[in-house]
């Protein structure tokens, strides 16, 4: 039996005890990312939230958006992002999906000049937007790259493509180059089994239900089960699961392939980024060897404690957040999606700004 099922078999127990009786089948979907976050944050050692500093950020995080009429149609003023959600929605569907299958661990110990870099449009593209332009440019090179068919052919979807579009204009190759390319050809194996080979079809298998879809994702693609063990429990952030079902409810406005009748059960993307700026803006604190490591650039091992904690306390944070702003404005139309991409897109302009007060952890993982 899987730790999940020892999990949820002990948890039917006590429910039973308790009187409560097993979970209902018919109960709407939950992803459990949430509840993971707060058993993290409450056993959480080596990272702490600061609650006044978490009210303090919330008040000038929402002045901060309502400035910026953050909405789900910023994702469009993305340069890269793709922009044929309303002729070719299966297109535009299967780009976010290549993306967010690939959408992890940019970071690089070089610096600015040598890291990894795209180029494209005359421009040379690092972190996240080194993804997106690396798929935009294969695209027009004639590598049908955000094609599933394309990559389960592995005759035409050879080595030399994924090199030649991961082609980078410095020294320093695409990290993980090795997994991204395994990533892609389990995906394209468990679609054709499973889902007709068809990113429409898994869209479609969860009915306009957003926590659905990030379970679908979990149960079927291990690249995407991004679970983790802590303190007797497994604890779930499904960080890419979630981000693929929020560009497609921002790609979308919501409507058609992006409608998601639940999509505020989506939480913050644990990542490296958020962790990073919840500490600089005094929300999030860390114990001085944690510290020590952050700010030296030591990197911190996948699954360990310390990225564990990481991880949950910035769940649970912005979930902190977000509380505190509808406590403030009642009638606030915001989630944790558009509060996490505006952590993100603030935190991009703090670094190319040189106002960073402390570098993000440094973990090499598939999972963000
Ligand atoms: N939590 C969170 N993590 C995000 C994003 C995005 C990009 N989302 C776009 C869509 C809408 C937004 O407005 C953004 O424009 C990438 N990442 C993650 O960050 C890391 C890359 O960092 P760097 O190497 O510095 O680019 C890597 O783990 C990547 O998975 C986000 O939004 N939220």
């Amino acid at each position: 039996m899987s730790d999940d099922e020892n999990d949820q078999e002990l948890l039917d127990l006590l429910r039973q005890s308790l009187g409560i009786g097993p979970r209902d089948p018919d109960a709407p979907p939950e992803t459990r990312v949430l509840e993971s976050a707060q058993y993290i944050c409450d056993n959480s050692i080596d990272v702490a939230l600061d609650m006044q500093g978490t009210r303090d950020a919330a008040s000038v995080i929402w002045k901060k958006m309502q400035a910026k009429s953050y909405s789900t149609k910023r994702w469009r003023e993305h340069e890269l992002h793709p922009q044929m959600m309303d002729d070719d929605p299966e297109a535009a569907a299967n780009f976010i999906f290549t993306m967010d299958l690939l959408n992890f661990c940019f970071w690089s110990y070089k610096g600015e000049d040598e890291r990894f870099a795209v180029e494209y449009k005359g421009k040379k593209w690092k972190g996240y937007s080194s993804l997106v332009a690396a798929l935009q440019r294969g695209i027009e090179e004639g590598i049908p790259i955000t094609s599933p068919s394309f990559w389960h052919d592995e005759n035409e979807c050879t080595e030399e493509v994924y090199r030649k579009l991961f082609r980078s204009a410095t020294e320093e190759q695409i990290p993980l180059f090795d997994k991204r390319v395994v990533v892609l050809q389990e995906a394209a194996e468990v679609l054709c089994r499973n889902f007709e080979g068809s990113v429409v079809n898994l869209i479609e298998r969860a009915n306009h239900s957003a926590a659905a879809l990030v379970n679908l994702l979990a149960e079927h693609f291990p690249c995407f089960r991004d679970e983790m063990r802590f303190e007797g429990r497994t604890v779930r952030f499904l960080k890419r699961a979630q981000i693929f079902v929020a560009d497609l409810w921002a790609a979308f406005n919501g409507e058609g392939l992006g409608r998601f009748d639940d999509i505020d059960k989506i939480t913050m993307f644990a990542d490296y980024r958020i962790p990073q700026i919840l500490h600089t803006i005094g929300c999030m604190l860390y114990s001085p060897p944690l510290e020590r490591d952050i700010r030296k650039k030591i990197s911190i091992k996948s699954k360990s404690t310390w990225e564990v904690e990481l991880r949950g306390c910035s769940i649970w944070c912005v979930e902190m957040i977000r509380k505190e702003i509808i406590r403030q404005n009642p009638d606030a139309k915001v989630n944790a999606i558009l509060i996490d991409f505006f952590l993100y897109d603030t935190m991009k302009e703090l670094e190319i700004s040189g106002e960073a007060q402390i570098p993000h952890h440094r973990t090499r993982s598939i999972w963000y």
